[in-house]
């Protein structure tokens, strides 16, 4: 069996739901989905202090699922928070949200935009566009301009901005696929892909499935080099439960 761990870092139990929905919509039949959220940090990650706090419990999870012995870990928040972190502590493979969706758009355009919460959040985007060697791939970034929750508050309004400024992308950027750009959006993409007559690409999904290539082609988080495992040393604080 291949059981995934798929971790929203941020604390909202809805986008759990909404993440972990759109992870088992496309799981394989042997496929078992174990959606978590971290016990405590963020209700939404919006900056960059809501992400360096959200890695502490994006790094308990990975702890967690590897001693319970999960094929592979995705990290399901569009700053992929902790990534680096979580591949060091992990055996099976981590993957991100944005790094999964970034990947896959590369195989269907030759440019892709992104599609986000609020402007400040395009910042972290860059930095991994950057990170990941995708600059010269993304024609725009876009915010909405609403809050990571307002995709949960139910009025439909956040789905409404996501759909409108992806049929602008279409009509201006010149860009081949779209990019959704948070992990409450993973829900929205196939509908938006059917309607624009474009990929419109969710890394909750893509990460299930390259989660599941890597673990049928035997492939796991490379322990040769720098993604070893921490070096261990006396941790103390509220870090001495990442004492092994
Ligand atoms: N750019 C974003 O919307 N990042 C995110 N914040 C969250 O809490 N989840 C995300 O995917």
């Amino acid at each position: 069996p291949c059981v995934i761990q798929v971790i929203n870092p941020n604390t909202s139990p809805e986008m759990t739901d909404t993440i972990g929905a759109a992870a088992r919509a496309v799981a394989a039949p042997g496929t078992e989905i174990l959606a978590v959220c971290s016990a405590h940090g963020a209700p939404s990650i919006e900056g960059h202090f809501d992400e360096a706090i959200a890695t502490i419990g994006v790094l308990q999870q990975v702890k967690a699922g590897r001693e319970a012995g999960v094929q592979g870990h995705i990290i399901a928040c569009f700053g992929d928070p902790g990534l680096l972190a979580a591949r060091e502590l992990a055996s099976a493979p981590v993957v991100g949200i944005a790094e999964a969706a970034m990947h896959t758009a590369t195989l269907l355009a030759t440019r892709f935009s992104i599609v986000t919460t609020l402007p400040r959040t395009l910042i972290i985007a860059r930095h991994l566009l950057h990170q990941y060697g995708f600059e010269r791939h993304c024609a725009a970034l876009h915010a909405i301009d609403l809050p990571v929750l307002a995709l949960e508050d139910g009025s439909g309004l956040a789905q409404q901005r996501v759909r409108e400024q992806c049929l602008q992308v279409k009509q201006r950027d010149g860009s081949g696929a779209i990019v959704l750009g948070c992990g409450g959006m993973a829900t929205l993409a196939r509908e938006l892909t059917q309607e624009l007559g474009m990929p419109v690409i969710d890394g909750v999904s893509a990460a299930v499935k390259m989660i599941e290539s890597l673990h049928c082609l035997g492939l796991q988080t490379s322990k040769h080099g720098d993604l070893d495992y921490p070096l261990t040393k006396p941790l103390s604080g509220m870090f001495g439960r990442f004492n092994s």
